[in-house]
C-alpha cells in the first residue's frame, strides 16, 4: 500500500551537502516524503564558495525525468538550480508532457557565496518557460529585481513585484524578504494568489550566514503541496519549518552555515 507521497527535485548537488539537492532530499525525509532527483548541474562547492559547475546534458535530464515519470506518480516537484537555456526548455517540455503538478520553482540565480548558478543569459528563458507551469514561485529579493527590473526597497516594492511576478503566469508568488531588513526584527516574506496578500513573518535571526535558506524552504513547500495542503498552508508551516532550521544552523565549515533539516526530529528523539 502507498503510504508516502513521492516529490521530485530538480536541482544541481552541492558537494557541502548544504543548498541544492542535498538540502531538498534532506528537507523531504523531515517531511515524511518520499524524495527523488534529477540532477541538472554538478557543483564543487563548500561553506565559502562554489569552484566549478559541470552542467549535465539535456539528453541525460530527460531520461532523468522521463526514467521517473514513465514509473512512478509524482505528487509535487521542486525546481532549483537550472544552470542553462538548454537545461531550461528540456525541463519546461517534459513536465508539460507529464502535466506535472504542484510545481514550486526557486528561480536560483546567485549562490550566497556570489557565484552565478543560472546564466543572465537565460534569466528570460526561465521567466518564459518555467514560470507559468510552477504553482508557487519563490524569489529572493534579488530574484525578484532582476524578474521585474525593480529595485525592492520595502514591503510595497515587495508587493509589487509580486504582482508583476504574478502577471507573468505562476499560480502564486511568494517574495522572500531574507535580504530585505524592512524590519530589522523580523523576516517577511509577502504571498500573493493574484487576489490577496499574505504576510509571514518570523523573527530575524541574527547569526553568521546561512546557506541553503530558500533551497529548504522550496522544498518544504513542494512536500507540503505533495501531502495535500493547500499553498497557503503549505507556505505557511515551510517557513516554520525552514525559520527552525535556520536557528540551529551547523557550523561545519569556515563559511556560511547550512540549515539543519532535523533539528525538531532529533530533539524528539532525544538525540540532541
Ligand atoms: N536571518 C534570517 N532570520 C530568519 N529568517 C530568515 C533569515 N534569512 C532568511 N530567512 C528566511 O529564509 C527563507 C529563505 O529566504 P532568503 O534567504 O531570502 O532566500 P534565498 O536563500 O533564496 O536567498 C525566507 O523564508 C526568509 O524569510
Ligand atoms: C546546487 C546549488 N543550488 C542552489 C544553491 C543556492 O543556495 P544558496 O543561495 O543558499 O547558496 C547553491 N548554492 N547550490
Amino acid at each position: 500500500m502507498q503510504t508516502m507521497k513521492n516529490i521530485l527535485t530538480i536541482a544541481g548537488s552541492d558537494s557541502s551537502g548544504g543548498a541544492g539537492i542535498q538540502a531538498d532530499l534532506k528537507t523531504f525525509a523531515a517531511h515524511g516524503v518520499f524524495g527523488m532527483s534529477v540532477i541538472t548541474a554538478v557543483t564543487a562547492q563548500n561553506t565559502q564558495g562554489v569552484f566549478a559547475v559541470q552542467d549535465i546534458t539535456a539528453d541525460v535530464i530527460a531520461k532523468q525525468i522521463e526514467a521517473i515519470f514513465d514509473d512512478i506518480p509524482v505528487a509535487a516537484v521542486k525546481i532549483g538550480m537550472v544552470s542553462r537555456m538548454e537545461t531550461i526548455q528540456i525541463i519546461a517540455a517534459k513536465l508539460r508532457q507529464y502535466q506535472a503538478v504542484n510545481i514550486v520553482l526557486d528561480p536560483v540565480m546567485v549562490s550566497t557565496s556570489g557565484y552565478h548558478l543560472l546564466n543572465p543569459a537565460a534569466q528570460a528563458i526561465l521567466a518564459g518557460e518555467l514560470l507559468p507551469l510552477a504553482a508557487v514561485v519563490t524569489p529572493n529579493i534579488p530574484e525578484a529585481e532582476v524578474l521585474t527590473g525593480l529595485t525592492i526597497n520595502n514591503l510595497t516594492d515587495m508587493e509589487e513585484a509580486a504582482r508583476r511576478i504574478y502577471a507573468m503566469g505562476p499560480g502564486n508568488v511568494l517574495v522572500k524578504g531574507g535580504h530585505l531588513a524592512v524590519d530589522p526584527e523580523n523576516s517577511i516574506d509577502v504571498l500573493f494568489d493574484g487576489v490577496n496578500f499574505h504576510y509571514l513573518s518570523a523573527q530575524r535571526i541574527a547569526a553568521k550566514k546561512t546557506h541553503g535558506t530558500g533551497c529548504t524552504l522550496s522544498a518544504a513547500i513542494a512536500a507540503n503541496l505533495g501531502k495535500g495542503l493547500n499553498v497557503p498552508a503549505a507556505v505557511t508551516q515551510a517557513k516554520e519549518y525552514v525559520t527552525v532550521a535556520i536557528e540551529n544552523a551547523l557550523t561545519i565549515g569556515k563559511g556560511a552555515r547550512p540549515t539543519h533539516h532535523f533539528y525538531t526530529l532529533y530533539k524528539q528523539a532525544g538525540m540532541i
